[in-house]
């Protein structure tokens, strides 16, 4: 491995485009733009898919950015032959470089919009990050090859389960993959959330806009560079590993071990007077009883309608307008249904 890896050289501001070059077993690369890189194999026709995997979208979630960073640094030693074309992304560089969430704004809630003349840093990034995955995908040599995004993160608190995926709500006339689920849970992620509504997330973007089978994946909590010993990734890396050198699985029946929950509804901040009857730190997944005023905004409640109710991604702190959390309940009835 060389002595400055591609994360330390984007953290320090010395990546940026450059030319397309090739490595000395073949592999082309090309950094696209800063913590932006491509890899393709010498022979791209014989790819059997294309791959983003993307991470520090929130600078503080930095578990998945060491994940990413080893699988850059194995390619570049020729550790991982690659087989598949590999776009690579490390979100929000300048948040990472201050270990905090955003900059100026959450870049997770700035996708899937119209760029507008006086759009700060994050929702620029954000812009530019969207087209590089369209541009990625859309050059791709056969049109019908499978497109997958898996853009990784950890959660800000504790969770009852360590890792989840978020499904992004599927276009119209699409649906929930079994299929997919059942990978994700080869990749040691078997608790997947099914959403409901529409949204302005990175994974959304990359299903709507590019037919991707996109995934937001949550992979612990948020620690600083370092400190995330604890946290197994092994299957991730080695499902990600797999896909790099072009052996895309195929299992035909989605684990027992696999929890299906559907998001049931949004909890809205409206306004400053927002406040959760709960801790603000409530871990991921933990029950909410049924008639429970889990908060109240501007003197309206937000009471808990549902039977087996649990909260995730709880957050009091975030600006008006935006969700300060997900209510989920169970899907038994998904898997039945696929
Ligand atoms: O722990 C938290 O409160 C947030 C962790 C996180 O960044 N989650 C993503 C989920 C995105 C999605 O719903 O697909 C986010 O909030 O952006
Ligand atoms: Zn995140």
């Amino acid at each position: 491995m060389s002595d400055t890896t591609f994360l330390q050289k984007t953290l320090a501001g010395e990546t940026a485009m450059g030319l397309p070059y090739c490595l000395s077993h073949g592999t082309a690369v090309q950094v696209l733009d800063e913590g932006v890189i491509r890899f393709e194999p010498s022979d791209a026709t014989q790819s059997v898919l294309d791959l983003v995997i993307s991470c520090g979208i929130h600078g503080n979630e930095t578990a998945p950015v060491e994940l990413v960073e080893q699988l850059i640094e194995r390619i570049f030693a020729h550790q991982l032959r690659v087989k598949s074309r590999v776009l690579f992304i490390f979100g929000n560089v300048a948040a990472l470089r201050m270990g905090q969430r955003f900059v100026e704004e959450d870049m997770n809630r700035l996708f899937n919009r119209s760029p507008e003349v006086d759009d700060g840093m994050e929702k620029r990034r954000a812009m530019m990050l969207e087209m590089h995955v369209g541009r990625f995908f859309s050059s791709s040599d056969a049109q019908c090859k499978p497109r997958f995004h898996y853009d990784l993160h950890t959660a800000i608190h504790g969770s009852l389960i360590e890792k989840f995926a978020i499904y992004p709500l599927p276009k119209p006339g699409c649906s929930f993959s079994a299929t997919e689920i059942a990978r994700l849970s080869l990749a040691g992620v078997d608790t997947v959330l099914l959403q409901s509504t529409q949204s302005s997330t990175f994974s959304f973007s990359s299903n709507h806009r590019y037919d991707a089978q996109a995934f937001t994946i949550e992979l612990g909590s948020a620690r600083p560079f370092g400190q995330n010993q604890s946290i197994d990734l092994s299957k991730m890396d080695a499902y990600l590993s797999a896909l790099i050198q072009g052996e895309l699985p195929v299992p035909e029946l989605v684990p027992p071990q696999v929890q299906i929950f559907r998001v049931s509804r949004e909890i809205p901040k409206t306004s400053h007077d927002f406040k959760f009857a709960i801790d603000g730190k409530t871990d991921n997944f933990t029950p909410l009883a049924k008639g429970l005023t889990l908060a109240v905004d501007a003197g309206v409640p937000f009471v808990i309608t549902e039977d087996d109710a649990r909260i995730i991604f709880p957050n009091p702190e975030v600006p008006p307008g935006q969700r300060a959390g997900l209510v989920i309940v169970p899907a038994r009835d998904f898997l039945a249904q696929v």
